[in-house]
């Protein structure tokens, strides 16, 4: 028997942070038919908060090193400010919004990173997504809205890339649905050149993108989100696209193949 069709949108920070961009987002995300889950990001807002408390945000290939005044910062901002604003979005568009930590109905556990060269301090690498509970709410008409914050099982919450939420449940949601994972950001799609946003990659493979990221072409937040695109495909994701948040849905963008 086939599988119904699931669609996972990560949704990233520069989209999320701007009211207008956001409200756009959301209609389009309303209009999308059949079930459906929404994982958001937020850095750059957890920045800017951060910024404002004095405390600085520091980068490593596109993961934030978390310690725990910043873990403070990333469980306000994702799983309060930007996961709530959202929810009220779409409850308003009528779309039954349930907001979600991975702490909540432990949908999502990890184990802290552990220390090699760099010391990620409390970031959390997804051990376990619990399927088969997202697929109770979903049967129940109600949209997840799942925030990049996992939980330890033992108490404490942990900061996840939301690129690696996204990625995780949905080889998790696999299990029982055809799932399409699409990764919206601000620009068009992979580009070969981060500035010119006609120059979409319109079908990726992992070979040439091991070459792109060598030669330069593909680097930043682009490295997790094409890690975790490459190993969605592998582990039984039927469908990966990266693509700007207007253009859901209308084949264009960056096929992973
Ligand atoms: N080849 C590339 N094509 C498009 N974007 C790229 C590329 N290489 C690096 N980037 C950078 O990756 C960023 C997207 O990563 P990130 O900011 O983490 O996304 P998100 O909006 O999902 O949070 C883009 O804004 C861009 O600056
Ligand atoms: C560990 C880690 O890097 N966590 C990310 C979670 C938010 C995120 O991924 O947001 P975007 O999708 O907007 O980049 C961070 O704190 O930036």
């Amino acid at each position: 028997m086939a599988l119904n069709k699931l669609t996972i949108i990560k949704v990233g920070g520069k989209i999320v942070e701007e009211e207008d961009t956001l409200k756009q987002l959301l209609h389009d995300f309303s209009t999308i038919e059949g079930s459906k889950i929404l994982v958001h990001g937020g850095g750059r807002s957890a920045t800017k908060l951060a910024e404002r408390l004095g405390i600085e945000s520091k980068m490593v290939d596109g993961r934030r090193i978390t310690d725990s005044e910043t873990l403070q910062v990333v469980t306000m901002v994702y799983g309060g400010l930007v996961n709530k604003n959202i929810v009220a979005g779409l409850q308003s568009l009528g779309v039954n919004a349930l907001g979600l930590t991975g702490a909540d109905m432990d949908i999502i556990r990890s184990e802290k990173r552990p220390v090699k060269d760099i010391d990620y301090g409390f970031v959390g690498d997804v051990k376990k997504v619990k399927a088969d509970v997202l697929k109770l709410l979903i049967d129940q008409g109600i949209v997840p809205i799942v925030a990049p914050l996992s939980h330890d099982g033992k108490g404490h919450m942990l900061n996840t890339n939301a690129d690696t939420m996204a990625a995780e449940t949905a080889q998790a949601m696999s299990e029982y649905y055809d799932v399409s994972l699409v990764y919206c950001f601000e620009k068009k799609g992979v580009l070969m050149d981060e500035h010119d946003d006609d120059s979409v990659i319109p079908q990726l493979d992992k070979a040439s993108y091991q070459k792109y990221v060598q030669e330069g072409i593909i680097q930043g937040g682009m490295l997790p989100k094409l890690e975790n695109a490459f190993k969605s495909i592998e582990k039984g994701v039927s469908e990966v696209v990266i693509t700007q948040a207007s253009e859901i849905g209308k084949g264009k963008g960056t096929t992973i193949i």
